[in-house]
């Protein structure tokens, strides 16, 4: 009720203890703080933000557009209402290694548990698409260093995103990451990688943990959680995934309202009332005031 009963600080610990533990940690998208409540109630084991998702809901692509305030006040609507951990999609740090120290500090005022930066150029773009350019190991190395020096909670998890695998190759994107690694990142996050041998290969190569990215219509086929644990990987994000089941059902959804004249046909497709106050746990308001929940539906 209210948001979450937990600390930012519990939540960091949850974190930083289930990365040490020998379960892969699922961490579903979640376009808004309901979505939260709902992967929280489903038993997941924390949230990601999305920057695509969230860019996306404002109606630009994923190109860099949104601003750190922007995407710092979506991260703490959602990290205030849950007890999962919060992982938020830092793109490039939003400016220079100073920026980035500055990035750090705002985000863990926000109550957020991790972020990810990665070795983008900006502008960035969707770590699954052709013909990205990445910055230079120094300059990504930079922008790490910054980040854990901005950091002021040693639990707030950071986290080195290489998109280097297109353009460079496995080898050198292990590299990269190894740097990345020396330089203070806690996890990396190689992205668009091609089969579950890479991803063997970067848990092999690296003694931090490492997550895999399983976003629909990428490079990486989708994994289960239990083939992804097996090749040594410790976190996995579903990160756009309940934005495109919601935008899949709400277009299905218009669709038919336009060309029926109602939307009677699809109400059965729809989240209930009922349901809806569940999750929100309407019915524990009453302990505030119990003239919250006299109603009937
Ligand atoms: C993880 C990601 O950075 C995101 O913003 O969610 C995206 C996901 C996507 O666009 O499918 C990415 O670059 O992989
Ligand atoms: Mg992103």
């Amino acid at each position: 009720m209210l948001g979450a009963t937990s600390t930012a600080a519990e939540r960091r610990l949850a974190l930083r203890k289930g990365l040490a533990g020998d379960q892969i940690l699922r961490f579903p998208g979640a376009i808004n703080p309901l979505t939260a409540q709902l992967i929280e109630q489903l038993g997941f084991d924390g949230v990601y933000i999305s920057g695509g998702a969230f860019s996306a809901a404002m109606g630009v692509p994923d190109i860099g557009l949104t601003t750190l305030s922007e995407v710092t006040e979506h991260g703490q609507q959602i990290s205030r209402v849950t007890n999962l951990p919060s992982f938020i999609d830092a793109d490039t740090g939003f400016g220079e290694p100073m920026n980035v120290a500055r990035t750090i500090q705002l985000l863990e005022d926000a109550g957020l548990s991790a972020c990810h930066l990665e070795d983008q150029v900006n502008p960035k773009r969707c770590g699954h698409l052709d013909g990205k350019d990445v910055v230079s190991i120094e300059e990504m190395t930079k922008r790490i260093r910054a980040a854990v020096q901005g950091r002021r909670d040693e639990n707030f998890v950071i986290s080195a995103r290489t998109d280097s695998r297109a353009g460079e190759g496995l080898p050198a994107a292990i590299d990269r990451a190894k740097a990345y690694a020396d330089a203070g990142a806690d996890l990396i996050f190689p992205e668009a990688m091609k089969d579950l041998g890479e991803f063997e290969a970067f848990a092999e190569a690296l003694d931090v943990p490492i997550l895999a990215n399983m976003t629909e219509f990428g490079k990486s086929e989708l994994f289960t959680a239990s083939q992804l644990q097996d090749a040594g990987v410790q976190m996995v994000i579903y990160p756009v995934t309940t934005l495109r089941l919601a935008m899949g059902a709400i277009e299905a959804g218009l669709t038919q309202i336009r060309d029926e004249g109602t939307q009677a046909g699809v109400v059965d497709k729809m989240q209930t009332r009922a349901r809806l106050y569940e999750v929100l746990d309407y019915e524990s308001y009453n302990s505030f005031d119990s003239d919250v929940f006299n109603f009937t539906l």
